[in-house]
């Protein structure tokens, strides 16, 4: 049975994802690519500190411990702060297929409660390209890596180039970006196809 047509149903001749022969292996930590990234950075004291790991395929994974200041109503995750582990988590994708991309699209179902305290056990693939259109799914479990759903996601992100962040951020964080001395780091916030 087909499911309704939406912009998150990627085309007929989209191809399927391929998997960038200099992606991080299986089971490696992808690391922060940015230090003060809500989702991934260590500079954010409030932020989400959500570490990803690269999958199989063109698959990554990540964990979140949700914390007291992610709260929404009391003692539960917002579903903004969750709409954001599953963006995030995505957004690592970019690093399997060695290309920088955007969140275009983001469409969220809460399936169950996420209390204070939890770890969100994340996943998230890539399943078909298009152009620069870049199309993808993830699920956040509780109670660990095979538990019940509690929420999912169908996202589109857009390939862009590096000019997308020099031209639209704000030139203190651009610069303190790119004089990181990690330079995989550098590389991964800023290398286009390489
Ligand atoms: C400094 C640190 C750097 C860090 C770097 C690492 C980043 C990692 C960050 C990780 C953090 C986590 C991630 C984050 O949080 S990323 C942050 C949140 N996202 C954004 O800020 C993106 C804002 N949006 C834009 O900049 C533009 O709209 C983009 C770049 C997305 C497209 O504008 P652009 O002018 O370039 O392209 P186009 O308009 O010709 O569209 C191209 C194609 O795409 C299709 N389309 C577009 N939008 C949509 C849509 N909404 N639904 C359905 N389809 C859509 C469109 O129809 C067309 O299709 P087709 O006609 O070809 O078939």
């Amino acid at each position: 049975m087909s499911g309704p047509t939406t912009s998150l149903t990627p085309p007929a001749d989209a191809r399927r994802p391929v998997r960038h022969p200099d992606a991080p292996a299986p089971g490696e930590l992808l690391g922060s690519h940015y230090d003060r990234c809500f989702g991934c950075g260590g500079e954010q004291p409030h932020g989400l500190h959500l570490e990803t790991r690269a999958g199989e395929g063109v698959g990554v994974t990540a964990v979140f411990t949700v914390k007291e200041a992610h709260q929404g109503a009391p003692g539960l995750a917002h579903g903004g702060v969750l709409a954001t582990a599953l963006d995030e988590t995505l957004g690592g994708l970019s690093w399997l297929l060695r290309t920088i991309a955007v969140t275009g699209r983001l469409e969220t179902d809460y399936v169950r409660p996420v209390p204070v305290g939890t770890e969100l056990h994340l996943a998230a693939e890539v399943t078909a390209v298009h152009g620069r259109k870049i199309y993808g799914t993830a699920t956040g479990r509780i109670g660990g890596p095979d538990g019940p759903v509690a929420v999912r996601a169908a996202a589109l992100f857009v390939e862009v180039k590096v000019d997308h962040f020099i031209e639209n951020g704000r030139d203190e964080e651009i610069r303190s970006a790119m004089s990181d001395p990690d330079q995989i780091k550098v590389a991964r916030a800023f290398e286009v196809n390489p």
